[in-house]
């Protein structure tokens, strides 16, 4: 928790979020070895997201893009524990969150050395709100309306702002209830989870609803589906000027955390950024 409010406390300082990439530690193996070929892509691929200057890294193993099937928390364990293990030893200075539903994952998760836990479903599954208070880890709790499987059939709000922050507001309530300290809660809006493009728009224009609960704001628009939307890409591998635009605007809404897939680029674009939103260079020497 320390080490994670140090990096919320530069970033405060220098007005500059921090950047945690996306490492999916996936089945559908290449290598049609199971799984050394996807832990050795998923510990390559942290490890050049750290060398780019991430300082987190988010391992998941379940796909929770709409309409992906469930993974199990066997599963899950199976997939991550190996590489947050060689991670922990390999990127000592890295971060490591594990974006997980499941009491079993998050308590697997923690014993194997991970530093923070990120759950879409807000510590709502069986057991999981009991398991994160037991770790001690830092957790992200993140709006979703309905399932990944279903999420984005009919997204239904009367205000979608105000509905996704009263919902964070009650789970923070219930999380503290239950004994989560303060500094052991960020917030999530979730972008893309049961929200259609008009929503995801109305909740980045008012990101600052969200800084008004008092915690920090992760906010993830990498690559997703209303970026396509509104810029007519449907290659999500395609949709990189648009995820850094998207990145940028929720940087100047005061998010703290930005989820991302091109750590590289996203940092190329944070410098520029910041040398003009705070006005001259970090002390850098050309
Ligand atoms: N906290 C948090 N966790 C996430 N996990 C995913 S998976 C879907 C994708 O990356 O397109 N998105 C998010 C997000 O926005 N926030």
């Amino acid at each position: 928790v320390e080490r994670l409010h140090t990096l919320l406390r530069d970033a405060e300082q220098t007005g500059r979020p921090l950047v945690m990439g996306i490492v999916n530690v996936t089945d559908d193996s290449f290598s049609g070895d199971g799984l050394k070929g996807d832990t050795a892509a998923a510990i390559a691929q942290a490890k050049a997201q750290a060398a780019a200057g991430a300082d987190i890294i988010d391992l998941g193993a379940e796909s929770t893009r709409p309409g992906a099937a469930p993974v199990s928390f066997q599963q899950e364990i199976h997939r991550l524990v190996p590489v947050i293990e060689a991670l922990r030893h390999d990127l000592p200075q890295t971060l490591l969150s594990v974006d997980t539903r499941n009491a079993g994952t998050m308590r697997a998760a923690a014993v194997a050395g991970a530093h923070l836990i990120n759950d879409i479903s807000a510590l709502e599954g069986e057991g999981s709100l009991d398991a994160v208070l037991r770790t001690g880890l830092p957790v992200v709790l993140m709006h979703m309306q309905g399932q990944p499987g279903s999420m984005q059939q009919a997204p239904q709000y009367a205000d979608v702002t105000a509905e996704v922050r009263d919902y964070l507001a009650g789970r923070i309530a219930a999380c503290r209830a239950a004994g989560l300290p303060r500094d052991r809660i960020l917030i999530d809006p979730g972008i893309g989870f049961g929200k259609t493009v008009d929503h995801n728009l109305a909740l980045l224009q008012r990101l600052q609803a969200f800084r008004l609960l008092g915690y920090p704001l992760l906010v993830g628009v990498s690559r997703k589906s209303f970026i396509g939307a509104i810029a007519r890409e449907a290659d999500a591998q395609r949709r990189l000027p648009g995820s850094i635009a998207a990145a940028l605007w929720a940087a100047q809404q005061g998010a703290k955390i930005l989820r991302v897939h091109d750590v590289p680029e996203t940092m190329q674009a944070l410098d520029v950024w910041q040398a003009m939103s705070r006005g001259g260079l970090e002390a850098e020497k050309f």
